[in-house]
């Protein structure tokens, strides 16, 4: 089966298709500006699933990824790619100076959409771990400054499969792919 991912990021495309490949799922891409809502994880998601089904005129996924630190109440959370453009690794670092706790989450979310005027379906995974100064020679986002709970390892120190395996965006696509699979074999 194949399913059509609208997103401008070369990364998340990389290990979707790395993923979703690995289960028979092909993954066409697509990328179109969307304007992002403020709000909730799930309402950021959902409104740009929308627009994207809109924008193609079918089915498709999207995804968002949050990171969320607990010193600050789950911040920056949806918003993480305007403040890792403007602080950088060491800038998310210097954040959480200060505060008792470096811990934090990664939360990716996955909508599906079967098309225009349909409500997208969410599918979440998320990993614990810390913010740390950066390690690793990771090139996507904020790889080198999360630390996975009890890897000892930031996400750069991973390779891929190793990251796909515990990583939030691969606990969302297995729920995900399950999805997919039972409206094939509908
Ligand atoms: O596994 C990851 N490891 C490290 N960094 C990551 C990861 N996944 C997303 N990221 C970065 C990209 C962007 O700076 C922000 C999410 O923002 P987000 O709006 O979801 O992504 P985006 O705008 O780059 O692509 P899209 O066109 O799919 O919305 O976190
Ligand atoms: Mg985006």
């Amino acid at each position: 089966m194949k399913i059509t991912f609208v997103t401008g990021n070369a990364g998340k495309l990389r290990e979707v298709r790395q993923i979703l490949g690995a289960a028979n799922i092909e993954v066409d891409s697509q990328e179109l500006d969307i304007p992002e809502v403020q709000g909730t994880t799930q309402e950021v998601a959902i409104a740009k699933c929308r627009r994207a089904a809109e924008l193609l005129g079918g089915p498709c996924i999207t995804e968002d990824t949050a990171l969320c630190f607990e010193a600050l109440n789950g911040l920056p959370g949806p918003y993480i790619k305007y403040f890792l453009k403007e602080l950088g690794h060491e800038g998310l670092n210097k954040l959480l100076i200060g505060f008792p706790t470096t811990a934090a989450w990664a939360l990716c979310t996955f909508a599906y959409s079967a098309g225009p005027g349909t409500e997208p379906i969410l599918f979440e995974g998320r990993t614990d771990g810390r913010i740390v100064p950066a390690r690793g020679d990771g090139h996507f986002g904020w790889d080198p400054v999360f630390e996975a709970e009890d890897t000892g390892k930031t996400y750069a120190e991973m390779a891929s499969e190793e990251k796909n395996k515990i990583s939030h965006r691969g606990r969302a696509l297995e729920k995900l792919e399950k999805y997919l699979k039972s409206l094939a074999s509908a």
